[in-house]
């Protein structure tokens, strides 16, 4: 077993899906097992002080980058760090809170790759992405149930947060070794619980060859699963696709694949004893399961269970 933590990054944007995402996976490897580490935390304003100041969230300098790398890179060497907390409930600033890093750590947020001090940090960097349609749907959910915006408030915030977005956030998805994005197929009418996936795998990390168990003679047109070479940001990455209608029985042929490679998820990927797999609860309390998110949750954890015997 390695003798440092392993840390997974996960960046998006506002409400494209981290903490949901980050929850999926410390399930998976065992809530006892990870820290969770939110980059909000580092804001270096409070809501009051950038409304004031006309600032957004997602301006670098509205942020301490550079404690937050400096927590990342302690972290990563397996100690502790007396963490600020911002709290979305109130939009003011808490006690700090001393955190000890657990085998694994997930860093979710706006801003983790924005440094290249902090880009080193991650073993495993992941980049949501979803269509901004739905995150905009996503952010009106979850900012009017949990943290008292109205819905005309949301929208005005999207819209004064777009150049940010663009200049800041979005460049980040080019660092990333996994981009993710959960996107509503065209036959599901608007159903967004039932969602593809596409995943974007970049050369940066080892990927399984999973195009041997994708049959390309598959007679379902276009096929549920699908594999192939692609650009991102202009340069070649492979590209899995996974629609929401795959059967369990193709589904299986990846789990399995991936689980033989990695002994550690054996007992995850057996259905009978996990039968949850692929189940979340959102941050709005909804549950969530689907084959593309429980592949999506899978595959990100074999990339960290993969780093843990690459520094042994
Ligand atoms: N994979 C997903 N499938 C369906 N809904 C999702 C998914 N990820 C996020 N959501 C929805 O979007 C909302 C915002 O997600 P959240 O994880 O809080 O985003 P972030 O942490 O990036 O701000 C959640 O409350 C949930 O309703
Ligand atoms: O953009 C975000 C990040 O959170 P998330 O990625 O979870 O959306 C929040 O709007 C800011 O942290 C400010 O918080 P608030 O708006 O609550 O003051």
């Amino acid at each position: 077993m390695s003798n440092r933590p392993i840390i997974l990054g996960i960046v998006g944007d506002s409400a494209a899906g981290k903490t949901t995402l980050t929850k999926g996976i410390a399930q998976i490897l065992g809530e006892e097992n990870v820290t969770v580490i939110g980059t909000d935390d580092y804001h270096r304003y409070d809501r009051q002080q950038r409304a004031e100041l006309n600032i957004t969230a997602l301006h670098p300098d509205c942020n301490y980058l550079d404690i937050m790398q400096q927590h990342l890179a302690l972290l990563r060497s397996g100690q502790p760090i007396l963490k600020p907390i911002y709290s979305h409930k109130t939009g003011t600033f808490e006690a700090p809170k001393y955190v000890k890093p657990n085998r694994f750590v997930i860093v979710e947020g706006l801003l983790g790759y924005s440094t290249p001090v902090a880009r080193e940090c991650f073993d495993v960097k992941v980049y949501l992405a979803p269509p901004e349609s739905l995150r905009a749907q996503w952010k009106i959910q979850r900012d009017t149930l949990k943290r008292g915006y109205t819905e005309a408030q949301v929208l005005t915030e999207l819209q004064k947060r777009e150049p940010d977005s663009e200049q800041f956030i979005r460049p980040q998805r080019q660092w990333a070794d996994v981009v993710a994005s959960f996107y509503p197929s065209s036959t599901t009418d608007g159903d967004t619980s039932l969602l593809n996936v596409r995943l974007v795998l970049r050369p940066t990390i080892t990927h399984l060859d999973m195009s041997k168990v994708i049959d390309p003679d598959d007679s379902d047109s276009p096929p549920a699963i699908r594999w192939s070479l692609d650009r991102d940001m202009g340069k070649p990455v492979d590209v899995l696709e996974i629609d929401s209608h795959a059967t369990g029985e193709k589904i299986n042929l990846l789990e399995q694949m991936i689980c033989n490679d990695m002994p550690d998820l054996h007992r995850v990927c057996n259905r009978e004893v996990n039968p949850d797999l692929g189940k979340i609860v959102g941050t709005t309390g909804e549950t969530l399961q689907s084959y593309p998110l429980a592949l999506t949750q899978l595959l990100i954890t074999y990339y960290m269970l993969k780093a843990t015997q690459e520094t042994k």
